[in-house]
């Protein structure tokens, strides 16, 4: 059972997408230590981004038998495979295509000129049948937008009542207007879950989320791993938080 969200807050958005990229590394040579292939979903975003491209700047990032980890993502934006806007594509381009994965274990949401063409169920459901296979996800790490979304799932949208493990989003209130989610269901399926975001855009969302929110208005609020929650912040998100909230000094 998942205790109380726990907050860390570094001075900058580079010190908190180094430090992520760190934490990353630990996580994920610690489950590989154990024998097991880590299942991580990765995320889109600024920071997320940033946090990759970190961890390939790192001699840590050598640890990592890149080979034997799972990797699927919180949401991919439905638009075809070229388009720069792809989290996929991003995520290649900052780490992935540089480090020795295994082809067969990184699963890549379809884009829209893909095997199932513009048909975005189809897509999601797809996505869903791998997920649903997993036996456990290790770390799902998420950003969050300013009206508190996570993956894409949105406040009071469709996606946010969904019990599948994965749905196709129409209409997003940011672009690009159609995506693939994983659901706040599947993301709770998760050991340990991070939500990593910097800006003071973000900070009345990361007050509301760690302040007793519900998941409807505010789908950060049930982002909620079975082990561990944690807020990875900057200085700016965290500055709506009462004092005292994080676990650890500014550093
Ligand atoms: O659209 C998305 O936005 C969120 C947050 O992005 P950020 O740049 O404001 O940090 C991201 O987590 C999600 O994966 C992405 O598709």
């Amino acid at each position: 059972m998942s205790g109380a969200p726990e907050v860390v807050i570094h001075a900058n958005p580079d010190l908190l997408a180094a430090t992520t990229a760190a934490r990353l590394v630990t996580k994920l040579v610690d489950i590989q230590s154990t024998g097991r292939i880590p299942v991580v979903a990765l995320t889109g975003g600024g920071v997320g981004i940033s946090t990759l491209a970190h961890l390939n700047d790192s001699p840590a990032r050598d640890a990592v038998d890149w080979s034997r980890v799972e990797i699927l993502w919180g949401d991919e934006r439905f638009v075809p495979s070229s388009d720069p806007e792809r989290n996929a594509g991003q995520a290649m381009d900052a780490l992935l295509s540089r480090v020795n994965v295994d082809p067969a274990r990184v699963h890549v949401m379809a884009p829209a000129d893909g095997e199932f063409g513009d048909d975005v169920d189809a897509a999601a459901a797809a996505y869903a049948d791998i997920v649903d296979g997993l036996e456990t996800i290790d770390l799902v790490m998420l950003g969050m937008g300013p009206e508190g979304h996570v993956a894409s799932v949105f406040p009071e949208s469709p996606a946010v009542y969904d019990t599948r493990s994965v749905v196709a989003v129409r209409n997003c209130p940011k672009p690009p207007p159609t995506r693939i989610s994983l659901t706040l269901p599947t993301i709770r399926r998760a050991t340990d879950v991070w939500i990593i975001t910097a800006g003071t855009a973000k900070a009345a969302a990361v007050a509301l989320a760690l302040g007793g929110a519900g998941e409807v208005a505010l789908p950060a609020a049930g982002a909620t791993g079975r082990a561990r929650t944690l807020y990875l912040l900057d200085r700016e998100s965290a500055s709506a938080l009462p004092a005292g909230i994080s676990r650890a000094p500014v550093s």
